[in-house]
């Protein structure tokens, strides 16, 4: 993949796909007491690129780390209806999650660091070499499998944090917030980046993000969360016939696309602008 090409059209995939997975009246209760979801019920479909959006603290990661099986809920279920499931409640083929963080081991290269979850799984670094290698190329860092994190910019740091959820070709690849630290431009150039991979790859993606203009350039479908406890406020899909690059940012189908996240989002905090 190479960060100068523009991605073709996201709307292109044929996401009219099974479910995936399905959270059906999730609750969410921390033992401190804190109620963060209430009765959540949404389903994501084989292929989709969903971002999630709501205001500070509705409980977007929590309900991506339920998804990923990182915490229990209080009540209510998580399907996976068109996948086998293992002793863990999870789906067979993996789930991969990409933080805020890229999170990489200072101490190991950067294909070290991409070797790590099949090296957990107990394939060695001969036998993962075409995967690793792969997985770089994938997000254009083929020539830096020997430099250390510490000789990458943000943004390298962040595509090796992204080769590394790549590695296992996981069928649903969750991120939460993954470039919020990082500026405009870089954040921009990754946008392209995880389009080109899914429209590549066919992966589901599910995308926590602030950010309407990320969401609208990005998803094809929307769902914004209300205030805490947090539940589903609106879910609408994003329709457009333009290819998502820089001439779709100055567009009107983006305009509006805007427009209606950034209305919704309004509504979810209770109608007031922040
Ligand atoms: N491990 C935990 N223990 C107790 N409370 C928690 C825990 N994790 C999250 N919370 C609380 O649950 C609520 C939802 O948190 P969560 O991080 O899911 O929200 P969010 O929408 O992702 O927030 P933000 O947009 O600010 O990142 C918050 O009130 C938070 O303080």
């Amino acid at each position: 993949m190479t960060p100068t090409q523009a991605p073709t059209t996201p709307t292109s995939v044929d996401t009219r796909k099974r479910a995936l997975v399905t959270m059906r009246g999730v609750s969410k209760q921390f033992s401190s007491g804190t109620l963060a979801l209430s009765d959540m019920s949404l389903t994501v479909e084989g292929g989709e690129f969903v971002s999630l959006l709501g205001p500070s603290g509705c409980g977007k990661s929590t309900a991506l780390r339920i998804i990923a099986g990182l915490g229990d809920v209080t009540s209510g279920t998580i399907d996976w209806p068109s996948s086998r499931i293992n002793s863990k409640g999870l789906p067979e083929g993996d789930i991969s999650f990409v933080f805020q963080e890229p999170t990489l081991m200072p101490w190991q290269t950067v294909f070290g660091n991409v070797h790590l979850p099949l090296k957990l799984r107990g394939i060695s670094k001969s036998a993962a070499r075409a995967d690793i290698m792969a997985a770089l190329e994938t997000v254009g860092l083929k020539d830096f499998a020997e430099a250390y994190p510490r000789e990458l910019s943000g943004g390298m740091k962040m595509r090796v944090s992204i080769a590394r959820a790549l590695v296992t070709k996981p069928k649903l690849l969750l991120m939460d917030e993954p470039f919020a630290a990082l500026d405009e431009i870089t954040r921009q150039k990754l946008n392209d980046d995880v389009l080109r991979l899914w429209q590549e790859t066919g992966i589901t993606v599910i995308f926590v993000t602030h950010s309407v203009f990320e969401s609208a350039y990005l998803s094809n479908r929307i769902v914004v969360m209300k205030a805490r406890p947090g539940r589903v406020h609106a879910d609408f899909p994003l329709v457009t016939s333009l290819e998502r690059d820089a001439h779709y940012r100055t567009s009107e189908d983006y305009r509006q696309a805007c427009e209606k996240v950034s209305t919704m989002l309004i509504e979810a905090m209770g109608g007031e602008e922040h």
